[in-house]
């Protein structure tokens, strides 16, 4: 029988056939891809005959504007980091990387363009290229370009992001001691942009700013993609909160005189919910669901996000209210509105002086609400009854003799094809005194300030102006046509906490684990004071834990000021993350102390760390460190030099300590660089990721060619060691196939012989 199975078994081979071919179907094909791209239809009658009613783009560009819409949108990206990491990766990148990967001028038989520098950015450090996302994704001459682009990424030294959206943090000017509220945050490549210009003129060693950043998300699967991206910054001074921004509750700080006190931001950036028609060349699909009843329906949504960020707002600060849509109903008619009802409180500010060399066009002064099907109307009472739930009268432009007192000219409105980027709009709002609803005085109701978490709370509603709830068609079509052009990019990542999550998770979600700050009496700190040479300005409660009993993981660092809004505000905001981690644990019975440092943590507190628990390594020996990727078999201690070797000797314990350089880069330039090391019996090795290692070793000028993954050759070899594979087993079943055949034939001949001998 077990032979006879083993026959049968011949299927199996025909499954793996079946696998193998399944498989193949799965496998990228570029010429297929290219027709699927080009099968998108990247028109929509709708979208033409509403943006001629609407006069956005003057009638002798607007072939061009159309004809670019179609095209697929260029690479670019930013270089981050403080001023020094910053300008020593924009040598290499300017000086090395471009030169090797990309023709610059010379003629390597492609059609690609040199890399273009975005001249309204600051410092040279943002990048476009002439390469979709996609082609570098996909085709192997630019697998060098891709790994470096993730790979930077990854270690936050670069950040991948379309061109326009990198403008409204810029506009908005955030210094380090501003108090900054990101609105609706998620994925947050705009909150990374911000956490930077706080931290911009931190040098190294010095104390993180004062300021922070709030990055809120009405959605909470996004808030995770919003840890995900902030995680690559290392930041102590972001909270990611997940409200409704158009309800968020109002939060106190502790005041001068230590007694709570409102708490009011200097910079907010209200990048709201759109249905994002700029994306069009990113996001293709859009084409086809483009109607003009997107627009009307998240008008409403819109107006009550920005009006209450001018709640939040303090007086004297700014607030940058921008969108991915070209529809003036989602951008100049909701600015509009609210600066009717402000009555002069916010004054609409010119910011294009400090975009040098921005092409844009002016914001606009008038235009035509139209329903779903493409009417226009030139005031409310021409809309007809069927469609007065979705042209609503606080749509319509101000009156010609009104016009300018609102300066909607003011308003910048980028155009795809004025240099070749996704459609966008933005607007700085200046609050210069408080709004005629915050003067009135306040019921008693109001007063009390010390609601509970409560998603329906309606926050300063009696002294807003009157905005009827919000309606279902508004509801969902916020939900439905969020728009999803930074999405995709982590989307694979995102990794809330394990369970099952409650119905509707985007308003309500997972429950967190607690946010634990240490007391002044930690029975911890004393053991981390003495193992890491802490200096005592240095305060305990700047740490948590996520637990509130039991044994202690991870313990993460915030700034005092965090701290104090956290503390101040946990039962009325939904706190989904903060801190950065600065200990481990690491229970090794070679240390005295049950935890260790970690990298991530590490330029938040390595200022605080004494010269008992650090050592300063010259170049052979960074570069020793940073070459052993096997932690199995790290460097012995006597490959390093005799100084470090002096050094190592004079660390009290096994476990982790700082390990300094200060030096040059390949280009000259002065590199002051910090990270864990961790010595053990014999060896010595540094506790940093792999990509860390390489962004180093490339500022230092060092070969990093053993760390490029060419998956397409990867791919190719992976393909025919399978092939080899499929072979060799198809090989062995045919030799069982015969084997058993002949087997059969033996057994045949057997019982024919049984039979003949008389046996059963
Ligand atoms: C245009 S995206 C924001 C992009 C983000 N600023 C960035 O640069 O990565 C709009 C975001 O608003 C969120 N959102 C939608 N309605 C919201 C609301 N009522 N309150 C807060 N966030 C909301 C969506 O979940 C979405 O993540």
């Amino acid at each position: 029988m077990g032979r006879r199975h083993g026959i049968r078994n011949s299927n199996s081979f025909a499954q793996k056939k079946r696998n193998q071919k399944h498989k193949q179907k799965d496998v990228w094909d570029p010429a297929k891809a290219r027709m699927n791209y080009v099968d998108t239809v990247r028109e929509s009658e709708g979208f033409s005959t509403y943006y001629k009613k609407q006069n956005v783009c003057p009638e002798n560009e607007w072939e061009q504007m159309m004809a670019t819409l179609k095209e697929t949108l260029p690479t670019s990206f930013r270089i981050t980091g403080s001023k020094m990491e910053a300008s020593a990766m924009l040598d290499v990148i300017e000086g090395q990387f471009f030169k090797e990967l990309l023709p610059t001028g010379v003629d390597t038989g492609t059609d690609i363009k040199p890399p273009k520098q975005l001249p309204w950015y600051p410092d040279r450090l943002a990048w476009q290229l002439d390469i979709s996302r996609k082609d570098i994704r996909r085709s192997e001459e630019y697998y060098r370009l891709h790994n470096f682009l993730i790979a930077e990424t990854s270690t936050g030294n670069i950040s991948r992001q379309e061109a326009v959206s990198m403008i409204p943090p810029l506009v908005l000017d955030v210094k380090p001691h501003h108090k900054v509220l990101d609105m609706c945050a998620a994925p947050g490549s705009k909150t990374a942009q911000l956490i930077e210009m706080l931290h911009a003129d931190q040098q190294p060693g010095d104390p993180p700013p004062e300021g922070f950043v709030i990055a809120n998300d009405m959605d909470n699967m996004r808030c995770y993609m919003l840890v995900h991206q902030l995680k690559r910054l290392s930041s102590p001074c972001v909270v990611i909160v997940n409200h409704d921004a158009s309800q968020l509750p109002n939060m106190q700080i502790p005041g001068q005189d230590g007694n709570p006190t409102p708490l009011k931001f200097d910079r907010i950036l209200c990048d709201v919910p759109c249905t994002g028609d700029g994306t069009l060349r990113k996001n293709p699909d859009i084409w086809e669901k483009w109607n003009a009843a997107n627009g009307n329906n998240l008008h409403g949504i819109q107006y009550r996000v920005a009006r209450r960020g001018l709640e939040l707002l303090a007086v004297g600060g700014r607030m940058v209210y921008s969108t991915c849509s070209l529809n003036p109903i989602e951008n100049e008619a909701v600015l509009h509105r609210i600066l009717k009802e402000c009555e002069g409180s916010v004054e609409l500010e010119d910011a294009s002086a400090s975009l040098p060399g921005l092409q844009f066009k002016q914001g606009m002064t008038t235009w035509t609400p139209c329903s779903k099907d493409l009417i226009g109307y030139e005031k409310y009472e021409d809309v007809p009854e069927q469609w007065r739930t979705q042209v609503r009268p606080s749509m319509f432009p101000p009156a010609k003799e009104d016009a300018s007192k609102y300066n909607l000219d003011r308003c910048i409105r980028i155009l795809p094809h004025l240099q070749n980027t996704g459609g966008f709009f933005v607007a700085v709002l200046n609050k210069v005194k408080t709004l005629p609803w915050e003067a009135r005085p306040k019921t008693t109701e109001q007063s009390s300030d010390s609601g509970e978490i409560n998603e329906a709370t309606e926050v300063n509603s009696a002294n807003s102006p009157p905005v009827k709830k919000r309606r279902t068609d508004e509801a969902e079509s916020t939900e439905q046509n969020v728009n999803s052009d930074e999405t995709k990019e982590v989307s694979d990542e995102v990794k809330p906490p394990k369970g099952n999550p409650k119905k509707n998770p985007k308003s309500r979600g997972y429950k967190e684990d607690p946010f634990v700050f240490f007391s002044e009496s930690e029975e911890l700190w004393p053991v981390l004071q003495e193992a890491y040479d802490l200096k005592s300005e240095l305060s305990c409660t700047s740490f948590l834990t996520r637990c509130a009993v039991g044994k202690k993981k991870n313990i993460y660092f915030t700034t005092p000021a965090l701290r104090d809004l956290i503390k101040n505000n946990e039962q009325r905001i939904k706190i989904i993350n903060t801190g950065v981690k600065a200990f481990a644990r690491c229970d090794n019975k070679a240390m005295k102390c049950c935890f260790r440092l970690a990298q991530e943590g590490l330029k938040c507190i390595e200022s605080f760390i004494g010269p008992k628990r650090r050592i300063r390594v010259d170049k052979d020996d960074l570069v020793l460190l940073l070459t052993c990727q096997d932690p199995s078999c790290p460097p012995e201690i006597e490959k390093y030099s005799a100084p470090t070797q002096e050094a190592l000797n004079r660390l009290e314990d096994h476990g982790s300590f700082v390990v300094e350089f200060e030096g040059k880069t390949s280009f000259g330039r002065q590199l002051v660089t910090t990270l864990v090391g961790w010595k053990g019996t014999r060896s010595v090795r540094a506790y940093v990721g792999v990509d860390e290692c390489v962004h180093t070793l490339r500022l230092l000028g060092e070969d990093v060619s053993k760390y490029e993954v060419n998956k397409f050759k990867n791919r190719a070899e992976n393909k025919e060691s399978e092939l080899a594979k499929i072979n060799e087993e198809s090989k062995q079943e045919t030799d069982q196939k015969e084997e058993n055949e002949n087997d059969t034939v033996e057994d045949k001949a057997t019982v024919t012989n049984d039979h003949e001998n008389g046996n059963p």
